[in-house]
């Protein structure tokens, strides 16, 4: 008697979870669908909960060339998913033939020195990296210059087969500008890093695997189905602790080993002042799945 006033406590339960998360859905349906005139990017929100923002890059005339609309429109739709409660995690990818082919040089070969400094190029260019919420490159065909560089402002790199990365500035007279020579000498080491930026080559999805930029390699067509699969893993956890969780990982990219250890530990701590912290170590012990509230 006592298991079945369990059994419909816990569907009553259920039921009120997910009318409560009916409003939610809205809201994320809502900004995907009044946010739909975009000129240079598509958005849609996928997976089973519906709490996956897939944002596809679509200027497919100019491989995806990183112009200033494209680059305005992305930070404007990282925004909105970013404050949208709803959406746990989200899938950044372009088409089969290029992720990215780079900044627009057609646009910024007109540029001088002091329109650079004046106009702060390049200010538009961190809204992914500044994202909290987890986001995944899902990178089909070209990722080069700016658009390799906008692969590694992501949290997880996946790459289909026929990927090629690579920092083709040197080529036209300059150096990447966006974390190039940063962000890649951190994930590939000095010398891989020193021969991409040298010489221009481009490197295979697999060299880039072998080297660490990317995580995971796919054949294309599954490449984008298999982000969103990890995106929706990563939903089902506490929003607020992968936030926290997130943020301990990239400090170990802008401290010291003991900074950021010392980081760490504060961060751990801080857990135990959250109920999802309680409900998670609660539910293992009552063998059931954790119902998170992102508390
Ligand atoms: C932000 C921080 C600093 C970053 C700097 C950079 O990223 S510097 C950039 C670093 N990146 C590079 O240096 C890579 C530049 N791109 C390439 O080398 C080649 O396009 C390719 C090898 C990717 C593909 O070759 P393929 O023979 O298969 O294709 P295709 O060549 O025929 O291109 C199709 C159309 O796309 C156009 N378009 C393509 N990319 C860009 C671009 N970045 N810009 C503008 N347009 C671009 C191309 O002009 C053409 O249009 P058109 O003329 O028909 O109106």
């Amino acid at each position: 008697m006592a298991n079945i006033a369990k059994l419909i406590a816990g569907r009553a339960q259920n039921v009120l979870q997910m009318a409560a998360r009916q409003p939610q859905l809205a809201t994320a349906s809502r900004f995907a669908s009044t946010a739909n005139n975009w000129e240079y990017i598509k958005t849609e929100v996928a997976g089973e909960k519906k709490n996956v923002a897939v944002i596809t890059l679509n200027r497919p005339k100019a491989l995806n060339a990183l112009c200033n609309g494209l680059m305005k429109e992305l930070s404007t739709a990282l925004q909105g998913f970013g404050k949208d409660s709803s959406i746990a995690a989200i899938v950044l990818t372009g088409s089969e033939k290029a992720f990215a082919a780079g900044a627009d040089i057609k646009e910024m070969a007109p540029n001088t020195y002091s329109q650079c400094i004046q106009g702060n190029f390049l200010n538009d260019w961190t809204e992914v990296a500044r994202t909290q919420k987890p986001i995944i490159a899902a990178v089909n065909g070209y990722a080069l210059g700016g658009g390799n560089e906008l692969a590694m402002m992501c949290d997880i790199i996946y790459a289909g087969e026929k990927a090629k990365f690579g920092q083709p500035e040197i080529a036209l007279g300059t150096i990447p500008g966006a974390g190039g020579t940063q962000r890649l000498a951190r994930a590939v080491g000095k010398s891989n890093a020193m021969e991409i930026c040298l010489t221009g080559n481009m490197v295979g999805a697999q060299q880039a695997q072998q080297m660490g930029l990317v995580s995971k390699v796919f054949p294309p067509d599954q490449l984008l189905a298999e982000a969103i699969k990890t995106a929706e893993k990563i939903g089902t956890h506490s929003n607020l602790i992968i936030q926290l969780c997130k943020e301990a990982v990239n400090t170990a990219y802008e401290t010291t080993l003991q900074e950021g250890l010392k980081f760490e530990r504060r961060t751990f701590h801080a857990t135990f002042s959250t109920a999802d912290r309680k409900e998670g170590m609660q539910a293992f012990v009552e063998k059931r799945p954790a119902q998170f509230k992102n508390e």
